[in-house]
């Protein structure tokens, strides 16, 4: 591991993607003093990012945009040949989504890559950023055959909701590659940021990626299957996260029981690791385990909706309080609250929605939901409240009066946002996730 100390170089930069992490790693290259040329095939996208009009919901990105574009050193183009012709490093940031079977589809990396390859200068870098199984940046060179340009695998950790401070603030850099001048070189790309980076080859970087997320989806389903054993034995899952937290070995993030993890990275993730375990004949049980676990925490959501209305929902109008996969984000990919709200279409239950990062227009909103303007246009006339995202603002809402607008005061509160003492004192039957409900439903 080397600690930065290289001195800052203005490099020249091509980003191919534009997503949560191309635009942020465009956008920040260029904060940190480089030019930086970002392209996508989504043309669209590309004249919107021109005009410093940034879609998706990400706190400091679109100030970012507009500052990198008003100093001319950052800029948008459908052309991925146009954007890598002059760079020295080349950011793969493309998606790696999952295949029917499990794996990581590689085929838009390698789409991109066939793209640019008879158009990357002499001497450049490729850099992978998208989350790709081991053995990826030995195919990307052979499919580049290109001697003269590296294939260095970088993968990103930056959270959704949190792009642009994590980029900037990284808990560590990875660089892959066996090339001890192309690691030096993508270092100091990164020079001007405070983190320790480790220099290390490329498979081991691309299993760096799936070894955090895959811990952190290991460590979200033990809490909610203690949490389920908390609802079992009367104990209260809060009390517990919190004394565990004081053990600075398990420390206090990732404890927070919900309706199972969710996101366009961990069920992906998760499930590329095993498929890549498997293929060789090997196994990963706990995570196997964890990915389980996280199913059943989702099914059990829908049970306690259905059994706090007393067995049934068909025909009940059901609120739901959030649609995105966790606060922060308008990123409805596999989120738990989407796949909750399938279950109760299905099951005949009339769903309206609000999530205050969404516009309506996103993909993936299902059908037979549909989206309020507020929090209180949800309660009202609702036969269940059902708390999915963990909105801050979701906690401060009315809940007396919330509690009021509804026909039937049963809140199902999934994140233990809402303060409990607020709900009984407001006459709610209520439920959370690892704590005992505080009276039957049937006492209604
Ligand atoms: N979303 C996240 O928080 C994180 C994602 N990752 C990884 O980064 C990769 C990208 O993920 P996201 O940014 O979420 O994806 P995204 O879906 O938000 O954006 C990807 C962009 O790439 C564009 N694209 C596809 N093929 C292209 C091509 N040939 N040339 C130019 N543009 C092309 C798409 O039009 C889209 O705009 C994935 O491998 C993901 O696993 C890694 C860390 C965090
Ligand atoms: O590879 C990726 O794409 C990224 O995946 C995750 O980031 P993200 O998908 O933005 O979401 P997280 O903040 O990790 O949350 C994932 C899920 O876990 C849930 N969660 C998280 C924390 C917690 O205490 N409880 C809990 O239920 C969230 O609600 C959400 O559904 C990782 O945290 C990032 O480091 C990684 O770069």
């Amino acid at each position: 591991m080397a600690q930065r100390s290289e001195t800052p170089t203005t490099r020249r930069v091509a980003v191919v993607g534009t997503g949560y992490v191309g635009l942020t790693t465009g956008a920040c290259l260029a904060s940190l003093g480089h030019h930086v040329q970002c392209c996508d095939v989504d043309r669209t996208k590309v004249e919107r990012l021109s005009r410093g009009e940034v879609r998706i919901h990400e706190p400091g990105l679109g100030q970012l945009v507009r500052d990198g574009i008003r100093s001319g050193r950052l800029e948008f183009t459908h052309s991925s040949t146009a954007a890598v012709r002059r760079a020295e490093a080349i950011f793969l940031c493309v998606p790696t989504p999952m295949a029917p079977d499990g794996s990581a589809n590689l085929a838009q990396v390698e789409s991109a890559v066939r793209e640019v390859r008879d158009h990357l200068p002499a001497d450049s870098l490729l850099v992978t950023k998208s989350t790709v199984p081991v053995g990826t940046a030995a195919r990307l060179s052979e499919l580049l055959d290109r001697r003269d340009v590296a294939v260095v695998s970088n993968p990103e950790f930056l959270r959704e909701g949190l792009a642009v401070r994590d980029f900037l603030n990284p808990d560590r850099i990875v660089v892959g590659t066996a090339s001890a001048a192309a690691a030096r070189r993508v270092s100091e790309l990164y020079a001007r940021l405070e983190a320790p980076t480790v220099h290390t080859d490329s498979a081991s970087a691309e299993l760096i990626k799936y070894a955090a997320n895959c811990f952190l989806a290991t460590k979200l389903s033990y809490v909610n299957d203690l949490a389920e054993l908390c609802e079992r034995v009367g104990a209260d899952i809060g009390g517990i996260t919190e004394c565990m937290a004081h053990d600075h070995r398990i420390a206090n993030s990732f404890l927070r029981p919900g309706p199972g993890w969710g996101g366009s990275c961990l069920p992906k993730d998760t499930a590329a690791l095993l498929h890549a375990a498997e293929a060789i004949g090997a196994d990963l049980p706990l995570v196997r385990a964890a990915v389980e676990a996280n199913r059943r925490h989702q099914r059990r959501v829908v049970d306690k909706v259905v059994a706090m209305c007393g067995g049934s929902v068909t025909g009940v109008r059901v609120g739901m309080l959030g649609l995105a996969f966790k606060a922060g984000t308008d990123d409805l990919r596999d989120s738990p609250a989407i796949a909750v709200a399938r279950r109760l279409a299905e099951l005949g239950a009339n769903l309206i929605a609000f999530d205050p990062a969404l516009r309506g227009d996103e993909p993936g909103i299902p059908a037979g939901v549909s989206l309020a303007d507020s929090a209180y246009q949800v309660a009202k006339g609702a036969g269940a409240v059902l708390v999915l995202t963990d909105w801050p603002e979701f906690r401060d809402l009315d809940w007396p009066q919330m509690v009021g607008l509804a026909e039937k005061p049963v809140i199902i509160d999934t994140r233990n946002l809402v303060d409990p003492r607020v709900l009984e004192r407001a006459g709610a039957v209520f439920c959370g996730t690892g704590r005992a409900p505080n009276r039957d439903s049937g006492e209604l």
